[in-house]
């Protein structure tokens, strides 16, 4: 595929493109000063200095040399409505080839621009690049699928998931498959259950236009959890392609489901009270400008899932995120099943704790908890932990998925058919959230969640 000349970022006054996408193109220039790629940004706004947007989300990251200069320069707004089709052929005949079409847009309108864009000429190089949530339940990421399709093949459609960019993501693949140490202990014989936890400090953020008609288990768990829980628990790869990556991943979502078939029972949901996170005050949920208190929306979910596989079955896998949580975890943590006796000659042994082995998902940071002999007694029980930081790349996650939407390359990217599988397994218990079936719980903001 010839490397990609101009990305048009369709939604581009959203938050996404100056917190996120900005920035991660921003880290991914200074890396490659050779790139030379024009910013187009388009949303039915009018143009509001969008020069300088590019330029502060280029600062922020302190984006420099070349490749980023280029950029800033020729960055332009073209004001426009996505589902018009004269809108849409104007952005795409101005703009240099090949391109790349952003669409940070919500699902239902991405899906009202593809239908418009199936009735136009479009460039045999176009690219499209979709935003999560792909959909917002089966039968819609299918038809979106479907829709996508029609305009360009798959090996040009990439469904991003900036989790699958995050460097702690890929090092987890990386540790697993590069030790010996430890591949072999990642099955049912002996890990005794997978977590896969995000919570955030972070409240609504003003962001009641998104968050309160999506929620947490549909933002955060339908999409960034279970996407990275299959790279976690995919069986080892025989090349790291885009061929064998999502072909495996993929295998792992076909085979999960709610823990023991009963999605009400695997799950927990729950909405924040007022309270204080890091010392900031946050008000009730539900008093929060722009939020409909009758929807019920919620800004905790967990899920217990069953991978159920010969390697994985049996194995309690708990995917949980929450808004306004103190003291929030954000990792992957694997633990070990005990020992299969006791250390015997040990008169206070007691249980012995398992090993687990947690990677840090925004710190990056890597630790093993493990059981030695005691201080004074070598017969005694002591735990220790070995850890380490990981060198942090250059670039942001969302630098690391333009860098494979810009490269051709799938990768890290969400085929079609992980999308609905995604929904797959959530659609059953959102159905259990719809009819009452799982009480939505209280918790204040600073707590750690539901109890
Ligand atoms: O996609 C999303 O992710 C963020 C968390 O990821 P981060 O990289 O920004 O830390 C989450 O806050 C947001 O609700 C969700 O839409």
């Amino acid at each position: 595929m010839t490397p990609i000349r101009t990305l048009i970022i369709l939604g581009a006054t959203g938050d996404l493109t100056s917190r996120l996408l900005l920035p991660g193109l921003g880290t991914l220039l200074s890396s490659q000063p050779e790139l030379r790629i024009d910013v187009v940004g388009s949303s039915r706004e009018p143009a509001d200095g969008w020069e300088r947007v590019v330029a502060e989300a280029f600062d922020a990251v302190g984006a420099s040399g070349p490749a980023a200069a280029h950029t800033r320069e020729t960055a332009l707004y073209v004001a426009g409505d996505v589902t018009d089709a004269g809108d849409l052929a104007g952005l795409l005949d101005d703009a240099e080839g090949p391109v790349c079409l952003y669409f940070a847009l919500p699902p239902a309108v991405t899906a009202r621009a593809c239908e418009v864009m199936a009735g136009m000429d479009l460039p045999d190089d176009l690219v499209l690049a979709l935003e999560k949530p792909i959909g917002s339940d089966t039968e819609t990421a299918r038809e979106l699928n479907r829709l996508v399709g029609r305009l360009v093949p798959e090996e040009r459609t990439f469904r991003v998931d900036h989790f699958l960019g995050m460097p702690a993501v890929l090092n987890f693949v990386g540790l697993r498959f590069a030790n010996r140490l430890l591949e072999p202990l990642m099955s049912r014989e002996h890990v005794e259950s997978v977590e896969i936890v995000f919570d955030e400090t972070l409240g609504l953020e003003g962001r009641a236009g998104f968050y309160d008609s999506t929620g947490a288990l549909r933002d955060m768990v339908q999409s960034h959890l279970l996407q990275v829980m299959a790279l976690v628990m995919m069986e080892p790869p025989s090349s790291f392609d885009q061929v064998e990556i999502p072909t495996l991943t993929s295998h792992v979502l076909r085979a999960a489901k709610p823990w023991r078939g009963d999605p009400a029972r695997a799950a927990v949901r729950g909405r924040y009270t007022a309270g204080t996170v890091d010392g900031r005050e946050l008000p009730d949920y539900t008093a929060e400008e722009g939020v409909d208190p009758s929807r019920g929306t919620e800004t905790f979910a967990q899920v217990v899932l069953e991978v159920d596989t010969w390697r994985w079955n049996g194995v309690p896998v708990t995917l949980r995120s929450g808004k306004a949580v103190g003291n929030p975890r954000q990792e992957i943590a694997i633990t070990f099943r005990r020992p299969p006796h006791d250390y015997e000659q040990l008169p206070r042994s007691g249980d012995v704790a398992p090993n687990v082995l947690r990677m840090g998902l925004e710190e990056e940071q890597l630790s093993l908890e493990l059981n030695v002999g005691g201080p004074f007694d070598s017969r005694g029980m002591t735990r220790v932990t070995l850890s380490s930081g990981m060198a942090r790349p250059g670039l942001t996650a969302y630098g690391s998925v333009l860098r494979g939407i810009l490269e051709g390359d799938h990768t890290f990217s969400v085929r079609g058919d992980a999308a609905e599988q995604g929904w797959r397994i959530v659609d059953e218990v959102l159905a259990a959230f719809e009819d009452g079936r799982v009480p939505l719980l209280d918790y204040p903001a600073g707590s750690s969640g539901p109890v």
